[in-house]
């Protein structure tokens, strides 16, 4: 068996196995656990968690799960997969061998522990972590190198390692967001609405303690701003998915859409770049939740632009990604 230079581990979030109560608190129990998404002193934590947050929450949020759920699983494991079998085609053609390429999710399955036997087994001995996140956040990107780390633990060699911390800026990731805007507008005969980019929000205080990402989104905006040519008026950011009661990155999302509906805004077009693939914050919380909350307040049409997902250019830009951070190997 000839064995591949490099592997690639393609990582993103991490879903729900089911869209069960059940289910959805095994993956919240895990996600919410994480000291990179919520740093508040564990004893303290752990009562919070586990005495209300997980006995209220995965009820509620199943249902909402429930109503974006596919054939094949929750629609970001579904998308992760085709994003992975897409990937895998490209590099074969583009670099003419076939590059192992394991998705790895950093709460549920598959886990990055999996995806990084899956690679040992193909006899890598470099792996290329892609974690799926434009902009680089402590709550998400540096949650994939923790998790890494702790896999690799046990292991008593390592493979030798390269980490792709951010691409908010990158002319082929830019350019696949405006691309799309572009076609969205084209299939509705051009009528343009005011463009709404939401990213998922974090908590002014990691915001405040150094974390990146709110630059890194004022940056994406601005870039996708200027390839489409938007005056001003033309565009805002927000955030969006608040959690828990402490003050989170503004304006948000929800607030600036009511508003904008009694403003006598009629039409938005609404994008969440932060997204590679369509989940749950973006095909109910934007496509459905925010949608009324737009229209309830005088606002007409509200479209949502789907996420790059398996788009030939986000494959694309996966593969320009790989190409450029695997020099050498
Ligand atoms: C303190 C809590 C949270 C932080 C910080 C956070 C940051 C963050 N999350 C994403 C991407 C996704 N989040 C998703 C779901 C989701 N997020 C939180 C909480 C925080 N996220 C929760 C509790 C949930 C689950 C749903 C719920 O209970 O409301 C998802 C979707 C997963 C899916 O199964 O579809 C994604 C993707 C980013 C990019 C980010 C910070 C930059
Ligand atoms: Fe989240
Ligand atoms: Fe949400």
């Amino acid at each position: 068996m000839t064995v591949a230079r490099f592997g690639v581990m393609l990582a993103n979030l991490g879903t729900p196995d089911a869209p069960t109560p059940a289910a959805v608190r095994r993956y919240l129990a895990e996600f919410l656990w994480d000291e990179r998404v919520i740093d508040v002193s564990r004893p303290l934590w752990w009562l919070i968690l586990h005495g209300v947050i997980l006995r209220i929450r995965p009820g509620k949020v199943a249902k909402a799960y429930a109503s974006v759920w596919q054939e094949g699983g929750s629609p970001l494991l579904v998308i992760g997969r085709r994003q992975e079998q897409a990937l895998r085609a490209r590099l074969a053609e583009r670099l003419g061998e076939e590059i192992p390429v394991e998705l790895a999710m950093t709460y549920g399955t598959p886990s990055i522990e999996q995806a990084g036997l899956r690679l040992r087994d193909a006899g890598v001995e470099r792996i290329l972590v892609l974690p799926m996140y434009p902009q680089f956040s402590r709550t998400t990107t540096a949650a994939v190198f923790d998790r890494l780390a702790r896999a690799l633990k046990a292991c008593p060699q390592l493979p030798e390692l390269r980490f792709v911390r951010d691409y908010h800026d990158h002319s082929a990731y830019i350019a696949a967001l405006a691309n799309s805007v572009r076609e969205h507008w084209r299939h509705n005969d051009d009528e343009r609405g005011r463009l709404l980019m939401s990213y998922h929000g974090i908590p002014k205080r990691y915001a405040d303690a150094g974390d990146p990402y709110p630059r890194h989104c004022e940056t994406t905006s601005r870039l996708v701003a200027e390839a489409l040519g938007l005056a001003d008026d033309d565009w805002q950011m927000t955030y969006q998915s608040r959690f828990g009661r402490e003050e989170w990155l503004k304006p948000y999302t929800d607030h600036t859409l009511r508003a904008w509906g009694k403003q006598g805004v009629k039409h938005v077009d609404v994008i969440s770049p932060a997204f590679a693939a369509d989940c749950l914050e973006t095909l109910e919380e934007l496509e459905v939740e925010n949608r009324e909350y737009f229209t309830q307040a005088g606002g007409k049409t509200y479209r949502y632009i789907p996420a790059l997902n398996d788009r030939d250019e986000h494959i694309e830009l996966f593969a320009q990604l790989i190409e450029q951070h695997t020099r050498g190997w």
